[in-house]
């Protein structure tokens, strides 16, 4: 019999079995110094306050569940409760009035939050409280009339509840203001632009894309402010208002049992800020979907393609082309012009793009293809010239010589038929794969979620990735989730598609995967057009090509005639630089 020492030559066999070794851990004498230090203080601290009966821990008991304190604690929490409804309500319009467009909304907006920051918390809570001196009656009328619509004496509407409500409120206003407009400027612009292009209305844009996301930088500031707020309804005891703090200040003055009392307040203060701080941590962990560590999702959706990229390469997997349902249109750019300050991006731009054809931009950076892509899906508005998609005006309505802009409920819908996929994919992160692409059929289209997840099921079979149906983008690589904006985008079966640099932000193996889908959809009967530096893709795929240069076309025509014979010495120089 052979031992395991003399088996195949060239192999070398394992020896003896090594014996199990002891791992000793590094010694960290610092960090258990600190250790020890810290058990003694706190050893230390308990002693000193169970231990010291000038605490009065008995007179503590005997007041903490007293009946005037839970009074006082219960208009503390309303106080507070208030406070914040109405604080962050106002800090939400101040907010958006600020990244509004209006110059005169954002300045009245901006001296809101430079006085009510400035001015201190106690002298405006004096101050409302003195309103009655200043104004005997509160009045609403026709300014410059002797209309008066309501008059009321200013002591009887603001009572002392009423001026601490105020007077919180507003302080909250400026500071909530600040972190709200925080939280939206903290969310990508390409997330807006996607939302507007999948064509969502502008309430659920806000509601299912923006707010969550602006929510992650927004919530630990916001509960900051409220867990500030909660203590500083204390000094509403200037007003006399028997809030927590008050009603044990009344309580020891009587009694002159100073310290229980004050720790009566303080222990209730420290039950509000813990209950408050497991709601954040609670209410953090809900709008951190999609940034978390987790474990692996596995698809509840049937097994019916292998494993992404695999299938794709395979070729076994069908096709993604007859989703669209040959249903292309026109596309048609008349004496288009554009300007960005003082610069001319897009000057007297003529293009027809026939139903069905694939058109591929090309050119050298900053030749204003981007811009021109997004005018076909009034992204960006024409300052001279139209765009008209299936014949219909882009973004306006023609009477005579006039147009005039839609309402943005109509270039929402006009929208919807024109899909767009972006350099840097824009997919939703807090939603997942799924999620992304029925976000938009429910919304735009009217589908049903179950119809909607059908169809999602359906597309991202086809794309390859069936089996990443519950992931989150961030747990896709880049080729992975060019594809799912791809399929979010053919979800509402558009008449044109808009690829704008699709490949650009991908390392050079991932680029092909994408292409690939692409290239199944030229000729399925949707119009594309596609902007790329991709020229061996463009040759491949295009019907007509298109260069551009400094914001004009400088020359167009079929690919074989762009890329073998160009008539123009422009285009030859940048073919002969980049291929
Ligand atoms: N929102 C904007 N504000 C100001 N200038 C802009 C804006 N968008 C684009 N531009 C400018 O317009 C010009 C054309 O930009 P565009 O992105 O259309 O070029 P491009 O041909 O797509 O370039 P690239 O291939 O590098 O993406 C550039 O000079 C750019 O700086």
């Amino acid at each position: 019999m052979s031992t395991p020492s003399s088996t195949l030559p060239g192999i070398v066999a394992p020896a003896t079995p090594s014996p199990a070794l002891r791992i000793v851990p590094a010694r960290h004498p610092l960090q258990l110094a600190g250790t020890v230090v810290a058990l003694a203080l706190i050893l230390f601290g308990l002693q000193s306050v169970l231990g010291n009966p000038r605490w009065g821990w008995g007179t503590f008991a005997e007041w903490f569940f007293a009946r005037p304190v839970l009074e006082g604690l219960a208009r503390t929490l309303w106080l507070t409760a208030l406070g914040t409804a109405l604080g962050f309500g106002l800090g939400t319009v101040l907010a958006l009035a600020r990244v509004s467009g209006s110059p005169l909304l954002a300045a009245v907006s901006w001296g809101y939050v430079w006085l009510f920051r400035s001015i201190p918390l106690l002298v405006l809570l004096l101050l409302l409280n003195n309103l009655g001196y200043l104004y005997s009656t509160i009045a609403l009328g026709v300014p410059f009339t002797s209309i008066t619509l309501f008059s009321y004496p200013t002591t009887q509407l603001i009572g002392v509840f009423t001026a601490a409500v105020l007077g919180l409120t507003l302080n909250q206003a400026a500071f909530s203001a600040e972190v709200i407009r925080g939280g939206i400027l903290s969310v990508d612009h390409g997330q807006y632009e996607a939302s507007a292009a999948l064509g969502l209305p502008r309430g659920r844009q806000i509601r299912r894309i923006i707010l969550p996301q602006a929510m992650r930088s927004i919530l630990p500031a916001a509960f900051n402010d409220v867990i500030g707020l909660a203590k500083s309804t204390s000094v509403v005891y200037v007003l006399a208002l028997p809030e927590l703090f008050y009603t044990v200040q009344v309580i020891y003055r009587r009694n002159l049992e100073v310290v229980p009392l004050l720790m009566v307040a303080t222990v209730w203060y420290l039950v509000i800020l813990t209950v408050l701080s497991l709601a954040q941590h609670r209410i953090e962990r809900r709008f951190a979907r999609g940034q978390l560590q987790r474990e692996r999702t596995v698809s509840k959706l049937p097994p019916r393609a292998p494993a992404a990229g695999s299938a794709a390469r395979a070729g076994s997997r069908p096709s993604i082309a007859p989703v669209l349902q040959g249903n292309g249109a026109t596309v048609s750019l008349q004496g288009v012009g554009k300007v960005f300050g003082d610069q001319a991006v897009l000057e007297d731009v003529h293009l027809e793009v026939s139903a069905g054809s694939v058109t591929v931009l090309i050119g050298p950076s900053g030749a204003g293809k981007s811009t021109l892509l997004r005018l076909i899906n009034h992204l960006e508005r024409a300052d001279q010239g139209f765009v008209t998609v299936g014949g219909q005006l882009v973004g306006y309505r023609r009477e005579g010589d006039t147009l005039y802009e839609l309402p943005e409920g109509e270039i929402r819908r006009r929208r919807a038929d024109v899909g767009m996929v972006f350099q840097g994919f824009n997919l939703f992160p807090h939603l997942t794969a799924l999620e992304n692409i029925v976000e938009a059929p429910i919304a735009v289209r009217g589908l049903t979620r179950a119809h909607a997840e059908q169809q999602a099921c359906d597309l991202l079979e086809r794309i390859g990735l069936a089996d990443k149906a519950h992931a989150y983008p961030r747990e896709l690589s880049g080729g992975q989730q060019q594809r799912i904006a791809i399929a979010r985008a053919l979800a509402l079966q558009p008449k044109v598609l808009l690829f704008d640099e699709p490949t650009s932000a991908l390392d050079p193996e991932l680029v092909a995967e994408v292409l690939s889908v692409i290239e199944e959809l030229a000729r399925s009967g949707t119009t594309l057009v596609i902007v790329t530096h991709e020229l061996g893709f463009a040759r491949r795929v295009a019907d007509h090509v298109v260069m551009m240069d400094q914001g004009r076309v400088v020359e167009q025509g079929p690919p074989e005639v762009v890329f073998d014979r160009p008539r123009q010495p422009r285009t030859a120089e940048f073919l002969a630089k980049t291929l």
